[in-house]
């Protein structure tokens, strides 16, 4: 700029200086006149605007204003003429000389003294240029920071946020703008208490940078954060890195199954590198091929001498993609050799090539393969050589094997056989078609002991016993059937005779026990709504004389013929049965209840008086019937049976060749008999028996000849029991052999004592029952109670009954022939009751004949009656018998006895049976009485 010195003293020093200073200002410096033309302007005008100061002299302002600020300038003009006459720092474009448009903020005083403008401007071109890039970069930054996935934020060293994006503020859960300048641990509170702050801390006061992965438990997930420390502060990046530890997680627990099923696997595995040498080997491949880990490790598998497969064609095959399946012996390191099935591919890992080689042990499945086929073999040879008829069948029934024995027990064949379908071969056959045995998963699968019929080529008939088994596909379709078979046809006809020898009865063919029980059940059934049964046990009146008289084989004929008898008048619909010995059962339904079944009983007892023939000779047999009614009588076939039982004894007592029904009455009295058999056992052992004696008397002086012994029971609650209420009881337990043992001793020491006393002999009569007949040891029973008390054989004499006699003919004969050789004297009891007849006695050595009460006791007099004791008494006689008269009750059979000759009698009008000591007196009365003669 071009300065005046208007004076040489020091004002115009001044002005020199400040004209240097001006001249030499970086920034533009210029005057204005009033009307906006350029009066002076400083050297700074040629670099800020190529014009140079004199130049602009005389221009006007809007000469070198931007044409588009030419408004803004004489704005400014105007607002510095008027308004404020200083303004500064107003940025206005201006033109260069050379076109260049600049910016210059100008700082103008307007003088109205010196009507002048005074303007600086400095050139702030490149300072706008630098804060636009800033403001660009700044945007930029912070688009970027907005857009990266990472939250981020900045604090400064005083730990006030100066930046965080909107993730960030997502994540603390405030306005990310709103967080500027706040404290950080006001914003994010949760920091305090996270490991993250000491690190944040320590970065901040190391100036390090820091990296770690932190669990942020507000949010539950895991976050990787970035620490990096400015000038200013740190700044903080971080992203939540669950999916991906979660991916590592995965990855390793897939990593360690992979591992663990690489070695643990039952194959050997190997994995060799492009150079084949070794670079992986499991747990198995140690095992098996007997080498370390090590020892494999980094060798080129062709070396090793493990047989692996290094050829160039198998090479060739997998580089072109072909996975190779060889079978091949492997050798391991001691020698030994295994055949192997090997499987090998390629595979690339990061560029490299790896061949996956994975060797399958063959040993145990070639092992059991040949077991297979061995087992195979043998089982074929068993089939072929068993005796069982095998055979294999498909689904619709067609034969598809057999064996020659199926062959030889169905008479055909391999090949007919083959050619037939099961309903052809079997008659019935449960599986003729295995659909049939349900086609779903439902069917049987095993076939035990199923009983089929086999159809023989010849049309006979074969039973089988079938056992087999069905194969099925998984969802239970039938694919075939197999079965062994064995002919059960012997068995069969052996298990009919013996359900029939079961169910009948041998002799007479008649339904037995058993069934009679089970088909009773089965009328009982049918009756559940009505109807009656009537259910008749029937007792043969005379069999066991039949019996005794002709033999047991007469005695079956007889049994067989009352069988079909009875078997004739029965209906269809009844049944009748053989219970044993001479009992039958007849059992049927009765519609009209008791009416009918009399019916059928007088039926029965019909054809059974008829004359059987047997041995020649006719013989009427008689029966006695007990009948017992469904419902009425009993309601269970148990007690139908015991009542009708009942009922049968009830009718045999009631004397035969009858029938009665049950009535409730009968029951008591079992009742009472089945007390009187509990209360009789321990009867001997409590001293319950005495002894009672009758006097016999001699007709033809009337003096006492002796005296029949006869027993009583005390019973400690019934009193008296009379002996024909327990001595049948007694009998049918047996208990009477150990009671008639007590009677024959008590008797013969009371006997001898009665002798000694009275210095005389005293005869005594015994009853012996059949039982005690029977026992092998009774003879010298008798023999030693003689010697024992002393009592002289002549004194003693024992009374059988009819029937003891003839239990068993020849060994009774030879007892008694043993007996009389004692020297003692032998009678028959009750004579005239059974079956017996004088010219059958003789065969034994019999004294006396006792003549049944029955006979004798008449209340009026029959000359009939005295006839048939007339000619009793003589043939007896003339047999060498006494007959002794039993149950003489008043003084006209008295006669009629004497009268007709007979020898003894005892009864009650002469003497009643009496204690030891009546007995005594009347033994005293009596003066002497003589020995029993006959
Ligand atoms: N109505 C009537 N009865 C008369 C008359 N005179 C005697 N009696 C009875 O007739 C039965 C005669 O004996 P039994 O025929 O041997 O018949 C005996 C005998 O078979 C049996 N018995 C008695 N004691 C024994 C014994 O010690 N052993 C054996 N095995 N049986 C005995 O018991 C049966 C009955 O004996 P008891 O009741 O003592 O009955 C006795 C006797 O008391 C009379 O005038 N009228």
């Amino acid at each position: 700029m071009n300065t005046t010195v208007s004076s040489p003293d020091g004002t115009a020093l001044l002005a020199a200086e400040n004209s240097a200073l001006i001249d030499n200002a970086l920034d533009l410096m210029v005057v204005l006149d009033a009307n906006g033309r350029f009066q002076r302007a400083n050297a700074a005008s040629r670099a800020l605007l190529g014009y140079g100061p004199d130049e602009l002299i005389g221009l006007h302002y809007n000469d070198i204003v931007h044409p588009d600020q030419h408004g803004l300038a004489l704005a400014l003009e105007a607002s510095l003429r008027k308004v404020h006459p200083e303004q500064s720092n107003v940025a206005v474009r201006l033109r260069r000389k050379d076109g260049r448009v600049v910016l210059m903020s100008l700082s103008a005083r307007w003088s109205d003294q010196h009507q002048r403008m005074f303007l600086t401007a400095r050139d702030i071109t490149e300072q706008q240029q630098a804060r636009r890039a800033l403001q660009r970069s700044e945007a930029a930054l912070g688009g970027m920071l907005e857009s990266i996935g990472d939250a981020f934020f900045a604090v400064d060293s005083a730990w006030r946020i100066t930046y965080a994006n909107r993730k960030a503020g997502e994540f603390v859960g405030v306005n990310a703008g709103t967080a500027i300048g706040r404290p950080l641990l006001e914003v994010a509170p949760d920091l305090e208490h996270s490991e993250a702050l000491p690190r944040y801390v320590r970065a901040m006061e190391t100036r390090q940078p820091d990296t770690f992965e932190l669990y942020w438990a507000p949010h539950a997930l895991w976050i990787e954060v970035r620490v990096y420390p400015n000038d200013d502060g740190i700044s903080v990046y971080f992203h939540g890195i669950s999916a991906k530890r979660e991916a590592e997680q995965a990855l390793r627990k897939s990593e360690q199954r992979f591992r663990n099923l690489f070695n643990q696997a039952g194959d050997s595995v190997m994995i060799v590198d492009g150079a084949l040498r070794i670079v992986s080997v499991n747990d198995q491949a140690c095992t098996r091929f007997g080498y370390a880990r090590d020892e494999f490790l980094g060798r080129p598998v062709t070396e090793m001498n493990l047989g692996m497969p290094g050829g160039h064609a198998v090479l060739a095959g997998l580089r072109a993609g072909q996975p190779q399946l060889l079978r091949m012996d492997k050798l391991c390191r001691d020698g030994s050799t295994f055949p192997a099935e090997v499987q090998i591919s390629r595979f690339d890992d990061e560029g490299e090539e790896f061949f996956l080689a994975v060797i399958r042990d063959l040993s145990d499945r070639e092992h059991a393969e040949r077991q297979l086929r061995e087992s195979e073999q043998r089982f074929r040879e068993v089939i072929e050589m068993t005796p069982a008829g095998y055979l294999v069948a498909s689904p619709d029934g067609a034969l598809r094997d057999v064996n020659p024995a199926l062959c030889a027990l169905s008479g055909y064949p391999r090949e007919m056989l083959l050619a037939l379908r099961l309903h052809e071969l079997f008659v019935s056959f449960p599986l003729a078609t295995l659909g049939e045995g349900g086609n779903g998963g439902d069917g049987p699968s095993v076939v035990q002991d199923m009983e089929a019929v086999l159809r023989h080529r010849n049309g006979f008939h074969i039973h089988v016993l079938f056992n087999g088994s069905i194969k099925r596909s998984e969802d239970g379709t039938p694919l075939s059937l197999t079965g062994l078979m064995t002919d059960i046809t012997g068995r069969k006809a052996a298990e009919s005779r013996l359900q029939q020898l079961a169910t009948h009865d041998t002799l007479t063919g008649l339904p037995n026990r058993a069934l009679l029980g089970e088909r009773v059940q089965q009328m009982l059934d049918a009756c559940a709504y009505g109807g009656a049964v009537a259910v008749m046990f029937l007792d043969l009146d005379r069999f066991k004389e039949v019996n005794d008289s002709f033999g047991h084989e007469m005695g079956d004929v007889l049994l067989c013929e009352v069988a079909t008898r009875l078997r004739r008048v029965i209906r269809p619909t009844d049944i009748v049965a053989r219970l044993g010995g001479d009992e039958f059962v007849v059992a049927g339904y009765c519609a009209t209840g008791q009416a009918a079944a009399a019916r059928i009983a007088d039926k029965l007892l019909g054809v059974l008086t008829a004359p059987i023939t047997v041995g020649g000779h006719d013989v009427i047999v008689g029966a006695s019937i007990g009948i017992s009614m469904f419902p009425q009588d009993a309601q269970t076939r148990e007690m139908l049976f015991q009542t009708a039982d009942t009922a049968m004894y009830r009718a045999k007592g009631a004397g035969r060749n009858r029938y009665r029904f049950f009535e409730p009455e009968m029951t008591v009295a079992s009742q009472v008999r089945m007390a009187l058999e509990v209360s009789l056992r321990p009867a001997l052992a409590r001293g319950e028996f005495e002894l009672h004696y009758q006097p016999r008397i001699e007709l033809a002086g009337m003096a006492l000849v002796g005296m029949e012994a006869l027993i009583r029971w005390n019973h400690p609650e019934r009193g008296r029991v009379s002996p024909q209420q327990f001595i049948a009881i007694a009998e049918e337990t047996g208990l009477i052999v150990d009671i008639g043992r007590w009677v024959l001793l008590e008797a013969c020491t009371r006997t001898r004592r009665l002798m000694d006393e009275f210095g005389r002999p005293v005869a005594v009569s015994v009853n012996v029952s059949a039982r005690q007949l029977a026992q092998p040891a009774f003879v010298d029973e008798v023999r030693t109670v003689l010697a024992r008390t002393g009592l002289p054989p002549e004194c003693l004499e024992l009374e059988l009954t009819e029937s003891a006699l003839i239990e068993d003919i020849e060994h009774t004969a030879s007892m008694l022939r043993e007996l009389k050789r004692l020297g003692i004297s032998l009678a028959v009891d009750d004579f005239g009751t059974g079956f017996s007849s004088l010219a059958y006695l003789r065969r034994f050595p019999i004294d006396v004949l006792k003549l049944d009460r029955s006979f004798v006791l008449q209340q009026d007099q029959d000359v009939s009656t005295f006839d048939f004791i007339k000619a009793f008494v003589d043939m007896a006689h003339a047999l060498n018998m006494a007959v002794v008269a039993e149950g003489v009750e008043t003084g006209e059979v008295l006669d009629l006895l004497r009268a007709a000759r007979c020898d003894q009698a005892q009864g009650y009008y002469l003497a009643r049976p009496m204690t030891l000591s009546e007995l005594r007196s009347v033994i005293e009365a009596s003066g002497a009485p003589k020995a029993v003669t006959r």
